[in-house]
């Protein structure tokens, strides 16, 4: 047997050269290559151990790149990667100027679809199956690679509902592990536990409903199975489901035991498979942490409470609540559209909903947002986590549109908070009442207080701040760019300082007008600072409401470009955005 057969490949034209014995002994190098490198370099780990058979099973039955294989969210691709010409590359992963952690079109003519958000497999490679039909590529195979958390999401329901009255070559890979990032929910979760328990043939098969070939469920760790079953699939026509059954994590013995934590863990030791201990030092509290012990502490309180999340609460921290009102917390799985009419449906009966749900998955249910709740002033509370750059999942994962897709809907409420403080009073004030939907968006990571747990002070809507006055350059901040602005402040001369006046804006809607009144008349000059989009945020409020009062002041906005930033830490790509403190000084030396 050779020494190390990974080396030996480059593409997949290399491991089609490998002998079908051998593949275990590969699977196994690829799983230590993952291991040793996420080890250090941190990413999504769990998915990708765990679809390393299939990985190379596909890559070895079928003909890529010319056969098209589609990966859903793309967590799990790493493997994918390495076999297909980025091994050499890999430990860039997810670093500014690295490859993506997701498959990405520029990056490789393997990533035939660019992914981060789930459940587009399917449509995608149905679209691709199509084009090959009208193209008369009549033995050109569709793979879409999805898990059975993104499977249960509506769009994948969609995709497979067409899918099923045509003839097209695709085969849909139902990817089971049991587990989203948090255990799988529903009742499509407990149909799958009764097709493992039963055997398919025992249970109405749903996609046999659907007109699809099903086959499974199988072992996807068994190689030389999947492999047989993938070179018969070859040969059946029309659509298909192959359902195989793997372990997520697979191959590291933490990373099988504890599947939530090692979804993405952080740095950990390759060998024991140990995460690197913490630091010490006391530090703010994680957004995340506030949102979800404040929710606890007024659901406490007040019994009309209720926590909705899509598929993350762990990452949202609604499981602090899950845990404490089981009966009034819900996972309703990767369904944001679904999420916010259900909150909406919730709150036209009296109750207190507080949806939680990511800035960039929100994207997903807009029609929602509008339809379903601003339009009827439904007050749902929303909070949208990972508001602003959120780092090394890039730019599937930015939450920086926010700001301007909610600022032109009419009937809503729009608050950031630039600390701890100001997050658990607007969300005591929310639960108090409110005659319209609000939505307090806040970053990912943490805070800047120690001591975090104030007593709650009701805040008064659309009320902007001051944090300090100055004579001739007003800076206008929205949410933790308040942080930035002050320190890029601290670093002027004693003279320079005086000159600069910080507006801490709060409310994008309803926007403080008698305040900004007072900065127009009193500034010079005028520098918006937003962790979102250039277009349609802060800045572009802040000119409308000059040009509506004739204001003639200079304005400069600072924000994200308007183009579509990739990876990096979250202060690599602030600074690229110019709004890190340094580019903000900068900018401000410049007006003074
Ligand atoms: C629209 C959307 N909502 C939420 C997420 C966050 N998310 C990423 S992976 C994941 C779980 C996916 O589970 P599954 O499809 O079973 O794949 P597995 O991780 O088990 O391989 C979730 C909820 C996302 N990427 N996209
Ligand atoms: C793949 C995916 O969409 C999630 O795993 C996402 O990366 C989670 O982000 P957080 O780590 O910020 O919760
Ligand atoms: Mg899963």
């Amino acid at each position: 047997m050779q020494e190390n057969i990974l080396n030996t490949i480059k593409f997949p034209k290399d491991l089609r050269k490998v002998s079908e014995k051998e593949l275990p002994q590969l699977a196994k190098e690829l799983r230590e290559f993952i291991i040793n490198i996420i080890a250090t370099k941190e990413g999504h780990l769990g998915a990708s151990l765990g679809v390393v058979e299939l990985t190379i099973a596909l890559h070895y039955v079928f003909n890529t790149p010319e056969d098209i294989l589609v990966w859903d969210v793309g967590h799990q691709a790493y493997g994918h990667k390495i076999l297909t010409g980025r091994k050499e590359i890999f430990h860039t992963n997810r670093q500014l100027g690295g490859i993506s952690g997701f498959p990405k079109r520029a990056e490789s003519e393997y990533d035939t679809f660019g992914v981060g958000h789930s459940s587009t497999a399917i449509s995608a490679a149905l679209g691709m199956a199509i084009a090959s039909k009208l193209k008369g590529e009549t033995n050109k195979q569709h793979i879409a690679v999805v898990g059975d958390a993104s499977i249960a999401s509506g769009m994948a329901f969609e995709a497979l509902n067409h899918a099923g009255v045509t003839d097209t070559n695709l085969l849909v890979i139902l990817n089971d592990n049991a587990i989203g990032i948090d255990p799988s929910v529903g009742a499509l979760k407990d149909y799958f536990t009764k097709v493992k328990g039963n055997g398919a043939k025992d249970a109405d098969n749903i996609f046999e409903a659907l007109n699809f070939n099903y086959t499974g469920p199988i072992d996807g760790h068994n190689l030389h199975l999947v492999i047989s079953e993938l070179n018969r699939l070859k040969n059946v026509s029309g659509p298909k489901v192959l359902h195989i059954i793997t372990t997520k994590g697979k191959g590291l013995r933490q990373a099988e035991e504890n599947q939530v934590v090692y979804h993405a863990p952080g740095k950990f030791d390759a060998l024991t498979g140990d995460l690197a201990p913490k630091s010490n030092n006391v530090q703010p509290p994680k957004f995340q942490d506030v949102f979800g012990k404040t929710l606890v502490e007024l659901a406490t309180k007040n019994e009309k409470i209720i926590g909705i999340t899509p598929a993350m609460p762990t990452g949202s921290s609604l499981k602090f609540m899950m845990d404490a009102f089981p009966e009034r917390a819900f996972d309703v799985g990767i369904a944001e559209q679904h999420a916010v009419t259900f909150a909406a449906g919730l709150a036209t009966q009296g109750f207190t909903v507080f949806c939680n749900i990511y800035s960039t998955f929100l994207q997903r249910a807009y029609d929602q947002v509008i339809h379903d709740v601003c339009l009827q002033k439904i007050p749902v509370i929303f909070c949208l986590d990972r508001a602003g750059i959120v780092g090394e999942d890039g730019a599937t994962h930015h939450g920086i549109f926010d700001l301007a897709y909610l600022n032109c809907i009419p009937n809503l409420i729009l608050f950031a908070p630039r600390n701890e403080f100001e997050l658990r009073n607007i969300m005591f004030t929310a639960q108090e009442g409110l005659e319209l939907p609000i939505f307090i968006r806040y970053p990912r990571g943490r805070g800047t207080l120690l001591n975090w747990q104030n007593p709650f002070k009701k805040v008064e809507i659309g009320k902007a701040h001051f944090l300090q006055k100055g004579t001739e350059i007003a800076v206008l901040t929205i949410g933790t760019m308040a942080n930035n602005a002050l320190e890029a402040i601290e670093k002027l001369t004693t003279l320079q300082r005086e000159k600069v006046g910080l507006v801490d804006v709060r409310f994008l809607k309803p926007m403080d007008e008698s305040l900004l009144h007072e900065v127009f008349s009193n500034y010079k000059t005028i520098i918006t600072i937003e962790d979102g989009t250039v277009v349609g945020g802060l800045g572009s409020s802040v000119v409308l409401f000059a040009s509506k009062h004739h204001y003639k002041n200079p304005i400069e906005i600072l924000g994200v470009p308007d183009v579509f930033p990739e990876h990096g830490t979250v202060s690599e790509l602030q600074e690229q955005s110019g709004i890190s403190s340094e580019k903000i000084f900068i900018k401000l030396q410049k007006y003074l």
